[in-house]
């Protein structure tokens, strides 16, 4: 199920998002003693970051973990463990346990198994999750086409994450390897929010929601799922 919450300005978006997620992490910790936060990499997500670092949290109570990342050495400037450092593992959330997805192997196929075994320690259910959509409906590293793609939109799936080679990245804009959350264990998420922005990610959120195949926009999976609660969040 869908529920769009649509703003005039980012201002106003950031705050009602900030303030879910940090109440649904809250109430997390309350509930349980602990929480998990699913968190993409991108660049969208940069000031809800920014801002939650700087929240009252239980941060020592929460573990921030990555929803995709490139296979690439944590200095480069696509590392989305880096932009994850960068943006919300400081202020108050500077010492949260964080949950990375790139390790020493030298593929994301050969990396799979061991970024596996760190994922299972992990409840079955996360509590927050936070996703972008790219321009051609990919979320976390789900390309269309991408190879890996029918393993990671599998409903269930005793595995939690896979190795993709992606078609193309919007980043480097060249091949790339990466390693994301699957849909089985991302549809999961007690509370998952969709943050999007911009007149052409909007008419992509409107194409993904009409009838088509998932592989051709792995967003769908989402959108069309009756798992997943999904808070569609846009401004200009
Ligand atoms: O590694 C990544 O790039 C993200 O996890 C990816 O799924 C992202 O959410 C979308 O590509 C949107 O990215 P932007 O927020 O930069 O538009």
């Amino acid at each position: 199920m869908v529920s769009e919450h649509f703003f005039p300005e980012t201002s106003l978006l950031l705050d009602a998002l900030v303030e879910r997620i940090a109440e649904q992490l809250r109430l997390a910790v309350e509930a349980h003693g602990q929480a998990v936060f699913l968190v993409s990499g991108g660049s969208s997500p940069k000031p809800v970051y920014e801002r939650l670092s700087d929240m009252p949290l239980a941060w020592d109570k929460i573990i921030v973990v990555l929803v995709d990342e490139r296979w690439v050495s944590l200095d480069h400037p696509a590392s989305n463990a880096a932009f994850i450092s960068q943006h919300l593992l400081k202020n108050n959330a500077e010492n949260t346990r964080f949950i990375g997805l790139k390790n020493a192997a030298a593929t994301a196929k050969e990396g799979q198994a061991s970024c596996e075994k760190i994922l299972q320690t992990l409840p079955a259910e996360p509590d927050v999750c936070l996703l972008g959509m790219g321009n051609d409906g990919h979320t976390a590293s789900l390309f269309p086409y991408a190879q890996g793609l029918s393993a990671g939109l599998e409903n269930q799936s005793p595995k939690r994450c896979v190795a993709i080679c992606a078609q193309r990245s919007e980043v480097t804009g060249k091949f790339t390897e990466r390693m994301s959350l699957n849909f089985s264990y991302l549809s999961k998420a007690k509370h998952s929010f969709l943050l999007i922005n911009g007149e052409q990610k909007r008419q992509a959120y409107t194409a993904a929601l009409q009838a088509g195949p998932i592989e051709d926009m792995p967003i769908r999976a989402f959108l069309q799922s009756s798992e997943v609660q999904l808070n569609v969040y846009w401004s200009p």
